[in-house]
């Protein structure tokens, strides 16, 4: 599998499915995991460090609150590791953004937007990693990239 799509909880899947769906169109591979840094310390660590044998070019990790998942993944892998703000209820995400962006020097975390957003750009930017050495992702990311602007030139139709 190119791509270890992981989350710290199966009540994030609403949202991570957002991103499981864009992988698939764009023909990246991946496998799903439920791995928490707080509830499965063992298993955590265990998984960031046999990443790399696995055969994975990228980790996405996705959590909420005090989302320290994405982090601690990066600090067992030199994988590239993208984090994914889910939105909560009580503080709407910035909880689960600050914990993910503000990672000290030398262990870097490629954090996208809170919400649907986010899970999307976090498809987007694995599967533009993926590309530098895959045609077939390559070319499925340039048609998306082509559907969108016409479809964004397209939308002045409807100012008139
Ligand atoms: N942030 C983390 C971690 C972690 O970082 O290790 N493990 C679970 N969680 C988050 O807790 C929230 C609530 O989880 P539950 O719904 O299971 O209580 C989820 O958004 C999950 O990502």
């Amino acid at each position: 599998m190119q791509v270890a799509l992981v989350m710290g909880s199966i009540s994030d899947w609403p949202s991570v499915k957002q991103t499981a769906d864009l992988l698939e169109q764009l023909h990246v591979s991946f496998d799903k995991h439920v791995i928490s840094a707080h509830r499965m310390p063992q298993e955590l660590q265990a998984f960031g460090q046999s990443a790399k044998a696995e055969q994975y070019s990228v980790i996405i990790a996705a959590a909420g609150g005090a989302a320290h998942l994405p982090g601690m993944l990066a600090a067992n892998t030199t994988l590239p590791v993208i984090g994914v703000p889910i939105q909560t209820k009580a503080l709407n995400g910035v909880d689960s953004l600050l914990s993910i962006v503000q990672m000290p020097t030398g262990i870097p975390v490629a954090t996208v937007a809170i919400g649907n957003a986010g899970a999307k750009n976090a498809a987007l930017l694995a599967a533009e990693i993926i590309a530098l050495t895959d045609e077939d992702v390559n070319t499925q990311l340039v048609a998306y990239r082509d559907k969108q602007t016409k479809e964004a030139i397209a939308s002045n139709a409807q100012l008139q």
